[in-house]
């Protein structure tokens, strides 16, 4: 059971960051508050692992028939619709209402929120029984925003999306149109390539044969300087014929000449048309996730319709209570590449919120801040996430004060 007594007191509107974020860790570890945790099957592990690390007391504990006797006696409850079915979801509730009771804080992870009408209908109602803290990443944040602020403004974000994707369809498809045309000219000049090949080709032919008749001709000129006079003419005139087919296939092998060097000439254009097509065919992806930034203004407008801190995880972790708004920036991108880094945090804000619970809003930030930094110095030793994983939970269990007032980096957006 948590002494409330004991909880940090030093906080003010302006708080210093490091040392409270200190004050708070330390207190976890002395405290080791009891956090039950209703989760999916998958982050069940390196959440209870990241709770110990830190030093609180984890429980998964889910059973409906529990918790009535369990839920008031935890220190915090963290609900999180991960891997969601219709027979958990009134074990969720009726754990929500009993920490509100016992008046005990809940802190809620709406996982993949807009997957399905289910789940945000539950993520709705959930969030209706006004948990201190929801903490999701950008696009559940979105997804629970715009799915709490009714159908007009549904309507308009809807209307939004879709007028956005109108136009990168149409961006996407002028690009294909460009390639396309590209296409049929490059197809176009390899056809009168082709044909200028084919030209040489007989050129060459004919040039063969002429010199073969040329030969011919020299022979039969030999052969009649011995011969009499009378076949020396007949001999000349045929010499002659030879020397005027001779002078056609000189004239045609320098018209080919010419065609080629032209056609050289012209190559580093051709060259130029492709790369360029090239280039144009290439930015035609969409991207389609939402970063933290994008949600700010959801997260704001969540917590003022709820009454709960609304957190949004990624490259910053913002922290919003509907006026203000600080970002904590600790953390690698490394950490996306760890199933349940996001489950596990909002278990860890569910910690710092049991010791803490006057200040949900400043311990939800500290909480991520710290997570961000056992991240940063596991980074260290990591060869990628399997082993960052590792080296994060040591590093959570190693945190000094003087690395934790080092690093912190939390700062005012609002
Ligand atoms: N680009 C980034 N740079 C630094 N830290 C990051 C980055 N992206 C995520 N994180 C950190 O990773 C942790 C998990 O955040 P994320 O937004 O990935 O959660 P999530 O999508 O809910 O994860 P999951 O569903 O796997 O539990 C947070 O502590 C967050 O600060
Ligand atoms: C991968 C996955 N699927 C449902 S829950 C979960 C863990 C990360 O939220």
């Amino acid at each position: 059971m948590v002494d409330n007594t004991h909880q940090v007191k030093h906080q003010q509107t302006s708080p210093e960051w490091g040392p409270t974020a200190w004050a708070h860790l330390s207190t976890v570890r002395t405290q080791s508050p009891l956090i039950q945790c209703i989760t999916n099957f998958v982050s069940m592990d390196l959440m209870a692992n990241t709770l110990l690390s830190a030093g609180a007391s984890p429980a998964m504990i889910h059973s409906l028939r529990e918790i009535p006797e369990f839920t008031p006696r935890a220190a915090a409850l963290c609900v999180n619709v991960g891997t969601l079915t219709a027979e958990w979801l009134p074990a969720m509730r009726a754990a929500a209402e009993a920490a509100g009771k016992a008046g005990k804080p809940w802190v809620l992870d709406p996982v993949a929120a807009g997957a399905s009408r289910f789940r945000l209908e539950a993520c709705r109602e959930l969030v209706g029984m006004r948990p201190t803290v929801v903490r999701g990443n950008g696009s559940e944040i979105l997804a629970l925003a715009n799915a709490s602020v009714g159908p007009s403004k549904a309507g308009q974000a809807a209307l939004q999306a879709y007028d956005k994707a109108v136009k990168v369809s149409a961006e996407r498809e002028r690009y294909r149109t460009d390639r396309d045309n590209f296409k049929v000219k490059f197809k176009t000049t390899e056809s009168r390539l082709q044909e200028t090949d084919a030209e040489m080709e007989k050129l060459k032919k004919e040039l063969a044969e002429a010199k073969t008749a040329a030969a011919t001709a020299e022979a039969e000129v030999e052969k009649m300087k011995v011969e009499e006079k009378k076949k020396l003419d007949e001999a000349d005139a045929k010499g002659y014929e030879a020397g005027i087919k001779r002078a056609a296939l000189e004239y045609t092998q320098t018209a080919h000449q010419m065609v080629n060097d032209a056609l050289e000439e012209r190559l580093p254009e051709f060259f130029e048309l492709g790369y360029a097509a090239g280039a144009e065919a290439m930015a035609t992806g969409v991207d389609s996730s939402h970063e933290s930034t994008d949600a700010v203004e959801a997260a704001k407008s969540l917590a003022k319709s709820s009454g709960c801190i609304v957190a949004v995880s990624g490259a910053v972790d913002f922290v919003t209570d509907g006026q203000r708004v600080v970002g904590a920036q600790n953390g690698v991108a490394m950490m996306q590449k760890i199933t349940a880094t996001g489950c596990s945090v909002t278990a860890l804000i569910a910690a710092f919120v049991a010791i803490d619970p006057l200040h949900a809003f400043e311990a939800t930030a500290t909480a991520l801040s710290i997570f961000g930094i056992a991240g940063e110095i596991g980074m260290d030793m990591a060869k990628g996430p399997a082993s960052l994983r590792v080296h994060l939970i040591d590093s959570l269990y190693g945190l000094d004060q003087d690395t934790v007032v080092r690093r912190v980096n939390i700062i005012n957006f609002s």
